[in-house]
């Protein structure tokens, strides 16, 4: 089954890209001048709490505009109001928790999600079937989302988040709540979205960029503090170095807690 993106060609311009941008809530600065380019594949964002992995993704979905410099979605500048509309009915978010009516089944539901991102009429059953089949809820589509696990849930949240076949796809932390097996089954889940899509996924865990990131940025305190693949940051560590030693050379004891 194929949704339909294929891996952009090495050296094709980024999927996203913020430049400079800086976002403050009243005396707080969230980010400052924080440029950031997204390739294809998956990038994971690093970074203590309240480093400002949220409200960078929160950027890239169009849900807020910063303050200063630029956000650039799908080569095109998100500055007005219809090129963020164009722009958002080819990306694919799942928040850290989203909200749903517990009596929609798992297909009303991610039905619902691609008439959202303006899928035609037509085609919104077959692509909410097809997108809970790429995560594996294709046997639970019937049944409603008030009655399902959270590692169900989140599964059905990665499906609305893919159903309009995005030519990215934002994720904030999505292992979190999950069980170490669910946790395995997601990374692949997550790796095989990197292969049609460029991915970009905020975590606190070391092993899930391990495991499925091909780049990683580490923000702290609103600045990004490293950007490269994950090779390169293991090798900050010196050999047999890891992501977190990795992490641990570049936010120093003052982000120590992932
Ligand atoms: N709506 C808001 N109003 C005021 N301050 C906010 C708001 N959202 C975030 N902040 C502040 O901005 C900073 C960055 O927060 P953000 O949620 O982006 O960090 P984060 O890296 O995602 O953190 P976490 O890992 O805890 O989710 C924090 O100091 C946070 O308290």
């Amino acid at each position: 089954m194929s949704l339909g993106n294929e891996r952009a060609a090495v050296g094709s311009p980024p999927v996203a890209a913020v430049e400079a941008v800086s976002v403050r809530y009243g005396a707080l600065v969230a980010l400052d001048g924080v440029s950031l380019t997204f390739p294809s594949g998956v990038t994971g964002l690093l970074g203590p709490n309240g480093a400002g992995k949220s409200t960078l993704l929160s950027l890239l979905t169009t849900a807020q505009p910063p303050a200063e410099g630029a956000v650039t979605l799908l080569g095109e500048r998100a500055a007005d109001r219809r090129t963020v509309r164009r722009v958002r009915e080819r990306i694919g978010v799942l928040p850290q928790s989203f909200g749903f009516y517990p009596r929609f089944t798992a297909q009303e539901f991610t039905e619902y999600a691609a008439w959202l991102r303006k899928v035609p009429g037509r085609e919104r059953r077959e692509r909410a079937r097809e997108a809970l089949a790429l995560v594996g809820m294709d046997k639970y589509a019937d049944r409603r989302m008030g009655e399902l696990s959270g590692g169900m849930l989140r599964r059905v949240g990665i499906a609305q988040a893919v159903v309009n076949r995005p030519a990215l796809v934002l994720l904030d932390e999505p292992t979190v709540g999950l069980d170490p097996a669910q946790r395995v089954g997601f990374r692949e889940l997550i790796r095989e979205l990197g292969t049609r899509s460029a991915v970009v996924m905020s975590t606190h865990l070391a092993e899930d960029v391990t495991h499925t990131c091909d780049r990683v940025a580490v923000l702290l305190d609103g600045h990004v503090r490293f950007t490269g693949t994950v090779d390169e940051l293991c090798a900050l560590a010196g050999e047999g170095g890891t992501v977190e030693s990795g992490y641990l050379h570049v936010v120093g004891p003052e982000g120590a807690a992932l």
